[in-house]
């Protein structure tokens, strides 16, 4: 029943929710009534031939559109699951003219059929142009198929057309291009709308790659860490080590509650870990680093608890006499703690005071009052031994670089501390030496300065520590020694040594307890009574400290006990003065003074050591005239500041050996030889020149020199007798050494207050200020043989 060529009676379905243009071939749902109507009322056309037609017309929003697709059915049947469909073809426009009637149940209207213009160079050229982008849209979706068809599409209508499929128009823009029948205009349209979908594909193309690199990155980072840490267990285990958390850096330093700058550093080495591999040497030194760095009680503080008396309780405990040493700790910590209340810093010029330096012989107990002060403050204790430190690395630590490289000392011993703010004891800082490694005094220095200590830099910790809460102690045995710069910062205290009766006191009190104990014996079973006490103190040993008498009771315990073991003795165990020998052999330590100073020529002089105060003999005599040698020869290992002692004590002889009634004609034509038997090397000093004169005047009078008699004291050319020091540790010595009489400079008398009047009632102290008054002191009587007996 056509009408006109172009226009044809047709049956109409409504398409709600799509568009279908020319040349899309679509499957129709025929369980849909209208559908199913407009296939069947298609199919009745008595017109239709082998491809029944019909017009799908949009209906957006309910309303039917002014323009359809033609479209022939391709094929009715039935999918799989039994469902009915039809399958059609678009194959022209038309545009909807008025209803009419037809078979079936369908809608039919008159259709305008619309003819396609041929095709001109403009539409061709527009075609291209959608064409391309309409390929890169597909290639950026990876339609890869379609983009095959889309290029094999010859016609501008049907490549503007096949735009129907794609999925960034909307459905009203599908309609605008079916109800465009110009190709130019049409193609332009979707020209336009494809160039805009494709820049949007590509922006967001972009956004997602960013995004995609950034999250990819972070998810690789992620999993090669959780694979890196997985292979490090599994190595750990091939290795037999626990793999435990150990490994997990990262969540030690969080966990650690580093200070800021510390974590940041420490965690930038985390990140190298996890980037290193496992081969790389510098992973092992970032582990021991980081370990190192984990095990720093950055946290750690004691709370301090002493009060004064609490503190002055704790340090009598601890030691017996000591009363003024004590007492000058108790201030220092007094001050401190008022410092402290004050909330006084430690910036602002403060010098004296920031550290006590306890000096004296070794076992006086300089380190073990160490002890008692952190106990008395409530603090951990540690030790730096600096004995030989000659490397300022040793302080400071070497820098990472180093291979095999360590934190220093500071920082080991704040390790071994526990704590930020424990005592630290810089044992023997006077045996600090330096050379071309640097010097670790000017490292101490920074240490106990404390305006510098609480951002002190460890070379290999290369991160601020603070070091301002720590009370450094120091000891020495010998004050001259001590680096000038570090004694500055110093307050000192000395400690000289002990007398006999304070010895007594200290063993019985406190070394012998604890002997005991360490013997396994109690008070009962062995009891060394106080006369066996003394006897050790005086004949076994001769030392200014109590290390020897302490090792002394030891030995007796263990003969006791090795005696009592094999039935030699019965418990208890009583050791006296007499029957010390049965344990220990016969004393070791008699006086010597006697024997030695029988011959002209020798006397006996008191010097301090290293070790304390320490009696030495200066021996003399006279060359043979025939060397022809008129000078002094000096030997046994003397200082320089001894020969010039020597010197002088010869000068001063040749010119004033008449008037002493000396016969110093001799030493015109005859050399002298000075010999200081180094029996214990004494350390170099002017205080041996009255020795040195009375040794050469008892040669050329040829009056031995009292044994009894020991002296210190400097001689000037002119004979006077000048001030020495270490009094106290010299008659400490002489005491020890059996002397009675002792000749002391005039100008020394103030510094007799120190010394315990034990020890002056049991000396015979004559101040001397002439050199005269020393020979007639000393020597003895001309003619008279010398007196042997000492008390
Ligand atoms: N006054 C004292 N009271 C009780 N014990 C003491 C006293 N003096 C020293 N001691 C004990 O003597 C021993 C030696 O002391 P310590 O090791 O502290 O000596 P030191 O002066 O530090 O020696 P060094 O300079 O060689 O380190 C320690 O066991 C210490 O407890």
């Amino acid at each position: 029943m056509a009408i006109t060529s172009t226009t044809k009676a047709l049956p109409v379905l409504p398409l709600d929710d799509e568009v279908v243009l020319p040349g899309m071939v679509v499957p129709l749902d025929l369980n849909d009534n209208d559908a199913r109507a407009a296939i069947d009322a298609a199919r009745l056309d008595p017109d239709a031939g082998e491809h029944p037609e019909l017009l799908l017309v949009p209906r957006p929003d309910g309303k039917y559109a002014g323009y359809g697709t033609l479209a022939v059915i391709e094929q009715v049947g039935r999918l799989r699951g039994g469902q009915p469909v039809a399958v059609v073809r678009g194959t022209g426009r038309a545009k909807i003219g008025r209803g009419t009637t037809g078979p079936g149940a369908a809608l039919w209207v008159e259709a305008e059929i619309r003819p396609v213009a041929a095709s001109t160079a403009r539409a061709r050229e527009l075609a291209e142009a959608y064409r391309e982008t309409a390929v890169k849209i597909l290639q950026h979706r990876g339609a890869f198929q379609v983009v095959d068809v889309i290029r094999q599409i010859q016609d501008p209508s049907a490549l503007a057309d096949s735009a129907g499929y794609a999925p960034y128009l909307t459905l009203e823009q599908k309609l605008t291009l079916l109800e465009t029948t110009d190709v130019e205009a049409r193609l332009e349209l979707i020209g336009e709308w494809a160039r805009t979908a494709l820049s949007e594909l590509e922006v967001t193309e972009t956004i997602r790659k960013d995004v995609d690199e950034s999250l990819e990155k972070q998810q690789r980072q992620f999993m090669l860490r959780r694979q890196q840490e997985a292979i490090r267990k599994e190595l750990a285990e091939l290795d037999g080590r626990p793999a435990d958390e150990q490994d997990d850096y990262r969540a030690r330093v969080e966990a650690a509650g580093l200070p800021e700058k510390v974590r940041e550093a420490a965690l930038k080495e985390v990140d190298k870990l996890e980037h290193g591999s496992e081969q790389n040497p510098e992973t092992s030194w970032i582990r021991t680093w980081l370990d190192t760095v984990l095990d720093l009680p950055w946290n750690e503080r004691s709370e301090d608890a002493y009060d004064l008396p609490g503190a002055r309780a704790v340090l009598d405990a601890d030691h017996a006499g000591l009363a003024d040493v004590k007492e000058r700790i108790v201030e220092y910590l007094a001050v401190r703690k008022r410092r402290e209340e004050r909330g006084l810093t430690a910036v602002g010029g403060r010098r004296s005071g920031a550290v006590l330096a306890l000096v004296g012989p070794p076992g006086v107990g300089k380190t073990s009052l160490g002890e008692s002060v952190a106990r008395a403050m409530g603090r951990s204790f540690v030790r730096v031994a600096l004995g030989g430190v000659r490397d300022e690395a040793e302080i400071r630590g070497h820098r990472r670089t180093y291979v095999g490289a360590l934190p220093g000392r500071i920082v080991r011993a704040i390790k071994e501390a526990g704590t930020m703010n424990p005592v630290v004891l810089l044992d023997e800082v006077d045996k600090v030496g330096s050379d071309f490694r640097g010097d670790p005094a000017a490292a101490l220095l920074e240490v106990l300065d404390p305006a510098q200590n609480h951002t002190f830099r460890d070379h290999y910790l290369d991160v601020d520590l603070d070091l301002s809460d720590v009370v450094f102690l120091a000891t020495a045995n010998v004050l001259e020694s001590i680096p000038g710069p570090l004694l500055d910062r110093m307050e000192l205290v000395r400690l000289d040594g002990y007398t006999e009766q304070e010895k007594v006191v200290i063993a019985r009190d406190h070394l012998l307890p604890r002997q005991l104990e360490r013997a396994g014996l109690n008070e009962q079973e062995a009891e060394i009574d106080e006369s066996a006490l003394r006897r050790l103190a005086a004949e076994y040993t001769r030392e200014a400290g109590v290390r020897d008498l302490e090792r002394s009771l030891a030995r007796v315990l263990r003969k006791a006990a090795a005696k009592t073991a094999v039935g030699e003795l019965e418990l208890p165990v009583r050791v006296t003065a007499e029957n010390l020998p049965d344990f220990l052999g016969h004393p070791r330590h008699t006086p010597e003074s006697a024997e030695r100073t029988t011959v002209p020529g020798v006397a006996t002089g008191l010097a301090v050591t290293g070790a304390g105060g320490e009696v030495l003999f200066v021996e003399a005599s006279l060359a043979d005239p025939e060397t022809g040698s008129t000078g002094v020869t000096l030997t046994g290992q003397l200082g320089e500041v001894m020969k010039e002692s020597a010197q002088i004590a010869l000068s001063y002889l040749r010119s004033h050996g008449a008037e002493l009634e000396l016969p110093v004609g001799d030493l015109k034509d005859r050399g002298v030889h000075v010999h200081v038997p180094a029996g214990a090397v004494p350390k170099d000093g002017p205080s041996a020149g009255v020795t040195m004169v009375t040794a050469l005047g008892s040669l050329l009078s040829g009056r031995p020199v009292r044994a009894e008699v020991a002296m210190t004291g400097e001689v000037s050319l002119t004979g006077r007798v000048l001030p020495i020091g270490g009094v106290k540790q010299k008659l400490l010595a002489a005491q020890r050494a059996g002397a009675k009489v002792v000749l002391l400079p005039q100008r020394n008398e103030p510094d007799l207050d120190e010394v315990p009047a034990e020890v002056r009632e049991a000396l015979e102290i004559h101040l001397v200020s002439d050199v005269r008054d020393v020979l007639e002191l000393a020597l003895a009587p001309a003619h008279a043989p010398s007196p042997v007996t000492v008390g």
